[in-house]
């Protein structure tokens, strides 16, 4: 739209129509007509499963499901099923690099055996360590220890600090300048903000000659540069592998096996890893869930942060979760690793969080040739029905939907943590990292730093929601714990209190 135009026609809205260049006013037809379009498909999602969409004219053929058993038959990767992740959805990762997420096929397999293998149990200990000393410090650091009370205007802002991608490569966390350069962390923001852009415009934008964004660019890349050049070194001196940063360098450098990562590989994995969660930015949690990457330690800090907002209006459910807080690790000791599996109800009341906000909301996969899909049968009527699927057909599957399907929940709406109890913390039972080999590999990631965390706060203070004047806890819940949808879903802004629970 040129300025000289708006100039001239300053409330002459007609004007400004017609400077619209015909490549804008057919994005946002489109995009209008993208909206209505899951508006209307998500409305009826509500009523019915399983929804084929037919284009009549033009268009790409389409089914959206809120059923765990098509998300099973489509969801698992190209190398099993004739279903694979557009790689249209992950171009603005592949920049960097093929890396875990974007990749399909056997290249998917080679990444998942690869970053695979850096989720030990060595990996989770070191997550529930650095959780603990996070909680820790965070009580020392912002003089929790001498108070009975704290209000904390925002719940998100304390989980942010705990979940960030600092476990998993702990030694880049602090990506501060030395030389005058612009900071890593500045260029990783800019980098990030400019990815956002892409949503909206074409993706070449990315490479026009803006100084600020080429040089955020060549920054980061030479920062994750360094952070491989120095792993490189401890590699080659026979250090082990003291972080999973380091698991991904080795196999870069390992030339004896066939599941090696290039250069270029490595570069698109540490990407993944250590940028698109990083705590601190929110453009970049946005784009990697936009583009279905969910790969971000981000998610973890939405599902505490609902987490505490339900406890706090649930206070009987607070109360039996404490109980057994006291009941498996007691007053005196630090809880342990080893306590993870013991602390089942902690974990389901993470779990019943992350199902009522399920933070990767959506799986989308496309058929790769003709094939037929097994669609249940409405819930009361046995059997299953064949459905014809042609190539190019795109599956959305609904993580809200099938988080809220009666087919799978009592009363969806309700949180109930207790649904949970008792479940093996791998249960394929629950789904909201969704099913099958290509579910989330950070799954006991996030649940091992959520379970510590919780443990230790939860021992420690009660949980109680701030409320406005006159307010009740029914209008608090109402208006706090609602889904804030941007382009991703996250929970609004949740104001807590926390009283120091007295010890007998
Ligand atoms: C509550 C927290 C989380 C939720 C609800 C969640 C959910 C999901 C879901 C639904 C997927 C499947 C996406 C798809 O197939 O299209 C996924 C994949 C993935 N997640 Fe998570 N995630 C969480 C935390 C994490 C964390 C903490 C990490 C990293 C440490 C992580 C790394 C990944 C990666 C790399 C994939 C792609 C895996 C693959 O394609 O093989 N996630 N996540």
């Amino acid at each position: 739209m040129a300025t000289s135009t708006m100039a001239m026609f300053p409330s002459d809205i007609s004007g400004i129509i017609l400077d619209v260049q015909p490549r804008t006013a057919i994005i946002v037809v489109l995009s209008l007509y993208a909206f209505l379009r899951a508006f209307t498909v998500l409305k009826m999602l509500r009523q019915s499963e399983t929804i084929n969409l037919i284009p009549i004219v033009s268009g790409i053929p389409g089914l959206w499901t809120s059923n765990v058993d098509i998300a099973r038959q489509v969801a698992v990767g190209a190398h099993k099923v004739k279903f694979f992740k557009p790689v249209s959805k992950n171009d603005v990762f592949l920049q960097w690099g093929m890396n875990l997420a974007a990749a399909d096929g056997q290249m998917w397999r080679k990444h998942r055996r690869i970053v695979g293998s850096a989720f030990s149990t060595e990996l989770y200990k070191l997550v529930w360590m650095q959780s603990a000393k996070t909680y820790n410090d965070m009580i020392l650091t912002e003089g929790w220890d001498t108070k009975d009370a704290v209000d904390v205007p925002v719940i998100q802002d304390v989980t942010m600090k705990v979940c960030s991608s600092g476990h998993f490569f702990p030694r880049a966390d602090p990506p501060k300048s030395q030389d005058g350069k612009m900071p890593a962390q500045q260029a990783l923001k800019i980098v990030a903000e400019t990815h956002l852009l892409t949503l909206a415009v074409p993706s070449w934008l990315l490479y026009l000659p803006v100084p600020r964004a080429r040089e955020a660019r060549r920054r980061l890349l030479a920062f994750m540069n360094e952070q491989v050049a120095e792993r490189k070194a401890d590699v080659s001196a026979g250090g082990p592998s003291v972080d999973a940063f380091t698991t991904l360098v080795k196999a870069n450098q390992d030339e004896s096996t066939k599941y090696q990562l290039d250069d270029e590989e490595l570069i698109g994995n540490v990407f993944l890893f250590m940028f698109a969660g990083h705590g601190t930015l929110r453009p970049s949690y946005i784009v990697c869930s936009w583009f279905n990457l969910v790969s971000s330690p981000e998610t973890t800090a939405h599902t505490l942060a609902a987490t505490f907002g339900f406890l706090a209006v649930n206070e009987e459910v607070q109360e039996e979760i404490v109980q057994h807080i006291l009941e498996v690790v007691g007053t005196e000791r630090e809880p342990q690793f080893e306590d993870y599996a013991k602390l089942d109800k902690v974990l389901a009341v993470f779990y019943e969080a992350a199902r009522m906000f399920p933070a990767g909301h959506a799986l989308i996969r496309e058929a790769s040739e003709d094939t037929i899909l097994t669609v249940p049968n409405p819930v009361g009527e046995e059997g299953n029905q064949t459905v014809p699927i042609p190539k190019g057909t795109q599956i959305m599957v609904d993580m809200i939907g099938i988080q809220y399907n009666p087919r799978y929940f009592e009363d969806p709406h309700i949180f109930k943590p207790s649904r949970w109890y008792g479940l093996p913390t791998d249960s394929e039972l629950f789904t909201a990292f969704s099913v099958g080999q290509r579910a989330c590999i950070g799954r006991r990631f996030a649940t091992v730093e959520a379970t510590c965390f919780l443990t230790l706060f939860l021992r420690d203070w009660k949980v109680l929601p701030i409320l406005r004047e006159g307010e009740s806890k029914a209008a608090w819940k109402m208006r706090v714990l609602d889904a804030h949808i941007v382009i991703t879903l996250g929970v609004r802004d949740i104001p807590l209190r926390f009283e120091r629970r007295k010890r007998a």
